[in-house]
């Protein structure tokens, strides 16, 4: 067993020194067009830990000077409602930025509520434009939580070129999208999931590992690598990540904690994005 202790990478701190420049960017934004930056955020139902998600993207957009505006909607609606409540967003002029808080509800067809929000409104980066242009490395919104992953990455100085990245996880606003980020900078990217077989020997080969399976302590810290950069971006129950972090953290060189890591990350990218849209909107209107 390693005896070293790993660096951690402060999601916290970078999270409140973007989040200074969003405000600082809005704040002109309102001085010279007296615009002020606003973000809709829409929640399907009542789900605890959501309803805290959405909580805690509105306080920090109060925090930035960003204006939100909350649309709760039952969790009864149906595909057509909520896409109906999504297109109004992306007509109206007052607002520039559409968060849609994913999970919806398994009766609602996800994809097209997500589809129903306007490409320069999609500052959650969860549409097919969005993907697309991100897939061809084009400019335009990426996916929150894969953009603040990037920007730890880059803030440690994580040198990418030729490293072996290794994404447990999937998903279409995570896992998918972080692998084709890192493939963009020129790792060589593996993707597992839940289902992989022979994981731990495929985690024991990462030079850079993302955690997004979703499911507590997945990943065994006598896997990693010894002197991996380790990002966890689970979010279970109880604030607890992916990784086994008291074992991960004495193999890795770098890792994200659990609070403190990741999640605030996710919200400073919004944020900044939301921003940018509203900007960009006083360009071509
Ligand atoms: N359309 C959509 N976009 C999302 O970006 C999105 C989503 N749906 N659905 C749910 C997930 C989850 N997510 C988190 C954001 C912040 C923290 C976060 O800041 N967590 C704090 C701790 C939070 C606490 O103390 O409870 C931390 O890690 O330090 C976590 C999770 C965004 N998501």
């Amino acid at each position: 067993m390693e005896t070293q202790q790993a660096r951690l990478m402060d999601g916290t701190d970078l999270a409140r020194r973007i989040t200074e420049t969003s405000a600082a960017a809005a704040e002109d934004i309102r001085r010279r067009a007296e615009v002020s930056p606003c973000l809709a955020t829409v929640l399907v139902g009542e789900d605890p830990a959501s309803v805290t998600y959405v909580r805690m993207k509105q306080a920090r957009c109060a925090k930035a000077g960003i204006r939100s505006r909350h649309v709760p909607l039952p969790a009864s609606v149906s595909t057509s409602g909520l896409v109906e409540t999504v297109t109004a967003l992306s007509e109206d002029p007052d607002v520039h930025g559409i968060l849609l808080q994913h999970p919806v509800g398994a009766h609602i067809d996800e994809r097209a509520a997500f589809e129903a929000i306007a490409p320069e409104k999609d500052v959650d980066g969860v549409t097919m434009h969005s993907f697309a242009a991100m897939g061809f490395g084009l400019p335009g919104f990426v996916s929150c939580t894969p953009g603040g992953i990037m920007r730890l990455l880059d803030e440690y100085d994580v040198d990418l070129t030729g490293k072996h990245a290794v994404v447990v996880g999937r998903s279409p606003i995570l896992g998918k999208p972080v692998g084709m980020l890192l493939l963009g900078r020129d790792a060589t990217v593996t993707y597992c999931h839940s289902r992989t077989v022979g994981l731990p020997a495929i985690v024991r080969e990462a030079d850079v590992l993302v955690a997004a399976v979703g499911r507590p302590r997945f990943i065994n810290g006598a896997d990693i690598k010894p002197g991996a950069v380790v990002i966890d971006a689970g979010y279970n129950p109880g604030n607890v990540g992916d990784v086994d972090f008291e074992t991960a953290r004495h193999r890795a060189s770098l890792i994200t904690p659990v609070p403190g890591g990741v999640g605030p990350m996710t919200i400073a990218v919004l944020l900044e994005q939301t921003v940018d849209a509203a900007a960009r909107r006083l360009i071509r209107p």
